[in-house]
């Protein structure tokens, strides 16, 4: 293949039923400012089913190669999961494409080449794929690694990119909504829970910053109309001029709308019709929750498609756990003819005449292919994959703009269920004393009980507490291992303590089931440099203007996960992995994108 060609399938509107039936979803515009018309009764937790176009037996056929994936990881032989047409490439020396990693940019990216007749090997370190939207069983219960609020499954608009990249390989996973996002917990006894349906949510927003009606609506209202933009258009990879070009043909208000807001923040946005503190600290804190960062440095683009996404496709947990659509990738992919193997870890990228020609492990075996795409993160991929002389002036671009964001102190729970009091949500966000303290290590606690939607993954009368809170490698290395694993324990304690205090009374008492993760954790098995969770700007950014994409400036080389445009998120990774490469005004092209990230460079 002289060019790789990555978009989404053609065919790709898939069809939702809701069990039991329930009121349809509605996608409020930005003109949709009616406070407090909401009436409850809207979406009870109920599974719904995304229905694929993709045979029965091509269905049947990907359960029973599910099962034998899951049987195998059982036995501890899921080594190697690899088609006949892929292990006759590797023979010839002939494959299209390697993948490093398995997370999902790495799966989608994979499954995209795949489903037009590429020979992609996909390489995994770890036993199992997934990366940060990964699995682990223990004692009868299986815990997320990492990512638990799901973007990207919903029914209308094109942000349904989760569906739409398994629908590409004939799969489904069955959905339970989630009826609020996120439950805040906030200094000034902000408590806040954003329900799945907007006005519910504005409602609520609006009768604790009764004063600020009108700059809620208006802020939250052009986030409205930049999720209205990104909806109608046919989202592929911007770096294909010619799509760029029809989608500016055909819906040019869309795209100018997007350009506008393109270098912009959320924060400048919110400031201009937003007074009270406690707000803006409330706004900081619903991008910190996808950025990690607060407001004033968060794209708006990336905060728009978040604030309502969740309202319009909503936020929908996978049946069986975030692993599932891992697992539904690979077994997608496995249909398609390509490989994936575990326990592949990638030490070199071969160069050759400073093209990537393929990569070598670390049992000194060297596979080769037309093109070589990176899931790991840039920093892993130019500092440690390649030689330091190999590195093009562009990856110096990004590092001067984006560093390492903190990694994360994760805690996986069981508990015994009657902690939980009735109606519990299954997503909190708590910082209880002090705004300040929002990006500061041991600041914010992140926590996730998908239990309360899905009782499959534990004991019967047990919970699920994921607790995770922002954590630096510095404070972990160089350690004895004595005085780490009491470390761990002593701050997983005062997290747990703080819990207990907000939340769940008697939650020390009640936990059945307790492992502590750090960053070391993290980067030892996720593979991500400093256990890092991502990409956060230097300084201020101009929006998404710096965000490198998927091309690297070495021929043969790509880039996808959360180090590419548009950032961290799983959706977003998604996004990263519909790469479509065109050759067509592709030099001339790319220079022009290049010399637009040096303006957010030079600002
Ligand atoms: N880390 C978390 O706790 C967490 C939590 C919530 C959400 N998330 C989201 O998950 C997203 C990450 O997705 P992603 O697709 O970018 O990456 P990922 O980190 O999930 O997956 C990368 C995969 O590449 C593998 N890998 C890395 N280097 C390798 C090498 N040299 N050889 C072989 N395999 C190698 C890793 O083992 C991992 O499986 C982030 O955007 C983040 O928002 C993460
Ligand atoms: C040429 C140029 C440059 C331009 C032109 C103009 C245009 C046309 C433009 C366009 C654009 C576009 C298309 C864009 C797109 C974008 C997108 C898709 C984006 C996306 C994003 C996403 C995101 C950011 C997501 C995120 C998420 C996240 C991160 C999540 C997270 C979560 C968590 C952390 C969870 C936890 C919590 C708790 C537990 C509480």
């Amino acid at each position: 293949m002289a060019m790789l060609l990555l978009h989404l399938h053609p065919s790709s509107s898939p069809s939702l039923t809701c069990l039991p039936s329930s009121q349809s979803l509605r996608i409020p515009t930005q003109k949709s400012n009616q406070f407090c018309s909401w009436r409850p009764g809207f979406c009870k937790q109920s599974i719904f089913r995304i229905s694929c176009k993709g045979s029965l037996t091509t269905r049947k056929k990907a359960t029973e190669i599910s099962a034998k994936a899951s049987a195998a990881e059982k036995q501890g032989t899921y080594a190697m999961e690899i088609s006949e047409e892929a292990a006759a490439a590797e023979k010839e020396g002939k494959y299209d494409a390697i993948v490093i990693g398995a997370g999902i940019g790495g799966l989608v990216a994979a499954t995209q080449l795949a489903i037009r007749g590429a020979r992609v090997l996909v390489l995994e370190k770890y036993l199992i794929p997934g990366g940060s939207s990964g699995y682990y069983e223990r004692d009868g219960f299986t815990f997320d690694v990492g990512s638990s609020v799901m973007f990207g499954f919903g029914e209308k608009g094109s942000l349904n990119l989760m569906t739409r990249s398994l629908e590409a390989v004939g799969k489904l996973v069955d959905l339970i909504p989630d009826p609020t996002t996120v439950h805040y917990h906030m200094p000034n006894s902000i408590s806040i829970r954003v329900h799945r349906d907007y006005e519910h949510f504005i409602c609520e927003l609006t009768e604790k910053f009764p004063h600020e009606k009108e700059g809620i609506g208006k802020f939250y209202g052009e986030c409205w109309k930049v999720h209205n933009a990104l909806i109608s258009l046919e989202l592929k990879s911007l770096e294909e001029p010619l799509y760029l070009l029809e989608q500016f043909v055909r819906n040019p208000i869309a795209c100018l709308t997007l350009a506008f807001y393109y270098p912009q923040n959320a924060g400048d946005i919110a400031r201009k019709y937003i007074k009270d503190q406690n707000l803006l600290n409330f706004i900081d804190a619903e991008c910190f929750l996808i950025s990690t960062v607060r407001a004033y440095r968060t794209p708006m683009i990336n905060a728009s498609m978040v604030l309502c996404e969740r309202h319009a496709g909503g936020i929908n947990y996978p049946v069986g756990g975030v692993g599932s659509i891992a697992k539904q990738l690979v077994a997608g992919l496995l249909e398609r003819g390509g490989g994936i193997k575990y326990k592949a870890n990638v030490r070199k990228i071969i160069l050759r005449d400073g093209k990537a020609v393929g990569v070598r492990l670390s049992n000194g075996t060297e596979i080769f292919s037309k093109k070589v795409i990176s899931n790991a993160t840039r920093w892993d991929t130019f500092e440690n994959l390649l030689d330091q002389d190999a590195v093009p002036e562009d990856e110096k671009k990004f590092q001067k703009l984006y560093k390492k964001g903190l990694s994360f102190l994760s805690i996986h729970l069981g508990v015994n269920a009657d902690v939980l009091p009735e109606g519990t949500d299954c997503h909190h966000l708590v910082l209880e004393d002090d705004w300040d303290r929002m990006e500061d290590p041991y600041g914010t606690i992140f926590l996730s009980i998908p239990t309360v939607l899905d009782s499959s993954l534990c004991p019967a009368g047990q919970h699920i507490l994921h607790i995770f809170t922002a954590s630096s490698m510095d404070d972990w290395q160089g350690l004895p291992r004595e005085e780490y694993i009491a470390k761990k324990e002593r701050i997983a304690n005062v997290i747990i303590e703080r819990l207990e205090k907000t939340l769940f009374p008697g939650l020390q008492k009640a936990i059945t089931f307790r492992e502590v993760g750090t960053p070391r954790t993290h980067k030892r098995y996720l593979s991500r440099t400093d256990g890092t969770y991502g990409p956060i700007p230097t300084g201020r950014p101009l929006g998404l203007l710096g965000m490198p994409f998927n091309k690297t400036d070495l021929e043969g080389l790509y880039c996808v996960g959360d180090s590419c445009f548009p950032g961290q998120g799983v959706i977003a990774v998604t996004f990263s992995g519909l790469e479509r490469q065109s050759v067509v005004l592709d030099k001339g092209y790319q220079k022009l994108l290049s010399w637009i990230r040096g303006l957010a460079l030079n600002y």
